[in-house]
């Protein structure tokens, strides 16, 4: 029998990114990728977010990120902020410092919502990464569609502690068909470690609207570290100052680019649905 049968787990959501929160401090269990496949089958998520118990002196926990699909990311603003949520009254603290298998994130209290340090974004070619060097990565030489009339192209690309490649449009992004543009561009080989998806529209020089693809997750209401890739990019291109509003079809971010260190800011909201108990039986083929 898995140990994940009979514990308990929050379902949550960071402005409809679907988020399921796993407290593994006890230190009793590891989830296998087959096993966070398991859940997402039963308990739908975007991404499952466990918490283990601190590695590191100074950290409050260690937190691996699951997508739908088993696969792990480096980074999930809108999951950290209900990780916070969580967190913050069981400890007693308005600040953690929560350690991921490629960085270490310090989330503060803000009022009524949450506000992550994503850590300063990479965005040398390699560091993306992409295949080759398709030049300057504020809008690489890439294009989707048909030769000649391309759909989309020439995305900012930038890493956030996972991959993300952003395409702006001058319309409504949701006149963009992403459910079948998303997954051919995660896909595409310029992007060996496939990539988040997102469409942009600059409304005003503080506002971006953007829909997200998600990388092992497809379409979601909201992504965060999008959201502070969307916000980066659009700072280097000059479209907006290095604070931004980016409103997502599940709500509303609030993104700064701090000019003293180069860290990415994301502030918003994180919201319980329910609490639930794994069964033994959704375990039944994950062992
Ligand atoms: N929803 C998350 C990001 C998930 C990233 C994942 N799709 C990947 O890069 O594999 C967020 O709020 O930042």
């Amino acid at each position: 029998m898995s140990g994940l049968a009979n514990r308990p787990y929050l379902k949550m959501n960071g402005i409809g990114n679907e988020i399921v929160v796993l407290d593994l401090t006890d230190g009793s269990h590891a989830v296998t990728p087959a096993e966070a496949r398991a859940i997402a089958a039963h308990e739908p998520f975007d991404q499952l977010m466990v918490l283990y118990p601190p590695q590191q002196a100074g950290s409050d926990a260690f937190m691996r990120i699951f997508n739908g699909d088993g696969s792990q990311s480096g980074a999930c603003g809108n999951g950290t902020r209900c990780v916070s949520w969580y967190l913050m009254p069981v400890l007693g603290k308005d600040r953690l410092m929560l350690q991921t298998p490629t960085s270490l994130v310090e989330a503060r209290r803000a009022e009524a919502d949450f506000t992550v340090d994503m850590g300063p974004p990479a965005l040398d070619w390699q560091a993306i990464p992409l295949a080759r060097d398709a030049g300057d990565t504020r809008a690489i030489d890439y294009a989707y569609g048909p030769a000649g009339a391309p759909v989309l192209q020439s995305p900012s690309v930038v890493n956030m502690g996972n991959p993300h490649a952003v395409f702006w449009i001058d319309r409504d992004p949701a006149e963009i068909d992403l459910a079948t543009i998303g997954p051919a561009i995660e896909h595409d080989p310029l992007f060996p470690e496939r990539v988040n998806v997102s469409i942009a529209q600059v409304r005003d020089s503080g506002h971006i609207v953007l829909r997200v693809w998600e990388r092992g997750a497809g379409l979601t209401r909201a992504c965060g570290s999008a959201a502070c890739a969307t916000g980066v990019a659009a700072a280097r291109l000059g479209y907006t100052g290095r604070r931004t509003r980016i409103s997502l079809p599940g709500g509303d971010l609030r993104i700064e680019w701090r000019e003293a260190d180069g860290h990415v800011l994301m502030t918003g909201a994180a919201e319980l649905e329910h609490e639930g108990r794994f069964a033994a039986s959704w375990f039944a083929d994950a062992a």
